[in-house]
């Protein structure tokens, strides 16, 4: 048995008034455990769509298809008990926002504690005391002291401390955080990141990490997907994609961040209730070629793990 996360063909849409929004088209991911994997794409490509349907967190108005296998079985056959003895103890999941992830009328200690509580059914003078430590474990100088503040006395970079703190506090196996360092700034980013890069060197916690930020996700990942209209369109480890992205979006992701040459990819992503025919990406490509209109390229691989889903490889 062993740790990885499967993606097997797994496709999310959702019912809205205006049609049905396909968020995720027929993905195939396999996530290795003891790694950290970024997932990467503009916004609306499905990466959040992507990391909560892991843990089945999704609207009432997805639907999920295909298989998601972790030690042998399909999360998305789990019957309720075991998904919840899953989620937070075995798969813990960071949320995009950190002002909603906690409650705003409990003290962050408490927080803390609750899940070893819930859990564990442990007092909560204890839960209390492991809420502490578990605080001291993320780098704050006097856990007290924080342990005993509601989430809006803490400033935006502690607060994510907090919640990993709190995401933690169970040994998860498995993370998947959504955008960790969103809206911070650079020191705090920096926070962050030796924060994962503990989690997974001493704790050995292996990571989903989904994010907007390519210079962490250079620095911390192990392997890259790259998504686009809820399609991976490349995929390899981090030093193959960042050193020679092959598929004209990852270019142009890479080459859009402030200190490359800051050149945005034209056009706008495709409306997801009308895709595009044949490469979903082809009406804003500057490689386009009339077969790119007409068909879907396949994801191949190149070598190693790197595949990439474009015709100009094919
Ligand atoms: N409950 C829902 N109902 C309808 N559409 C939804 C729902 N949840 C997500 N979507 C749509 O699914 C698509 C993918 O959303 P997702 O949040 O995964 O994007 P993302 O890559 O995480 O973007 P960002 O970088 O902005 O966080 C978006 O078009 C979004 O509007
Ligand atoms: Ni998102």
């Amino acid at each position: 048995m062993n740790d990885n996360i499967c993606i097997k063909n797994v496709t999310v849409s959702f019912t809205a008034k205006a049609g049905i929004v396909q968020a995720v088209n027929h993905i195939d991911a396999i996530f290795n455990s003891g790694e950290i994997t970024g997932i990467i794409g503009e916004t609306g490509s499905g990466k959040s769509v992507l990391g909560l349907s892991v843990l089945r967190l999704l609207a009432e108005n997805s639907r999920v298809t295909g298989n998601i296998i972790y030690q042998d079985r399909d999360i998305l056959q789990l019957p309720a008990q075991e998904l919840n003895q899953l989620r937070g103890k075995t798969i813990a999941f960071i949320p995009q926002n950190t002002d909603t992830a906690f409650n705003p009328v409990m003290t962050v200690g408490r927080q803390i504690g609750e899940g070893a509580a819930y859990h564990h059914n442990i007092p909560q003078a204890a839960a209390r005391r492991q809420a502490i430590e578990q605080l001291r474990r993320y780098a704050f100088q006097e856990p007290q002291t924080v342990a005993a503040r509601y989430p809006f006395q803490l400033s935006g970079g502690m607060r994510q401390r907090a919640l990993c703190a709190m995401s933690t506090a169970l040994s998860p196996k498995w993370l998947i955080a959504d955008e960790p360092t969103k809206g911070l700034d650079a020191i705090i980013r920096r926070q962050v990141f030796q924060l994962f890069h503990d989690l997974k060197a001493s704790a050995g916690i292996s990571v989903m990490l989904i994010t907007h930020d390519l210079r962490l996700a250079e620095k911390l990942c192990d392997a890259i997907f790259v998504l686009y209209a809820g399609t991976v369109l490349e995929q390899g480890t981090a030093g193959e994609i960042f050193a020679g992205p092959l598929h004209p979006y990852t270019r142009g992701l890479i080459n859009a961040q402030p200190h490359k040459t800051l050149t945005p990819l034209p056009g706008m992503p495709p409306s997801l209730i009308d895709l595009p025919a044949g490469c979903k990406f082809q009406p804003r490509c500057s490689c386009r070629k009339s077969i790119c209109r007409l068909q879907e390229p396949p994801l191949q691989a190149i070598n190693g793990r790197r595949q990439v889903r474009c015709w100009q490889y094919a």
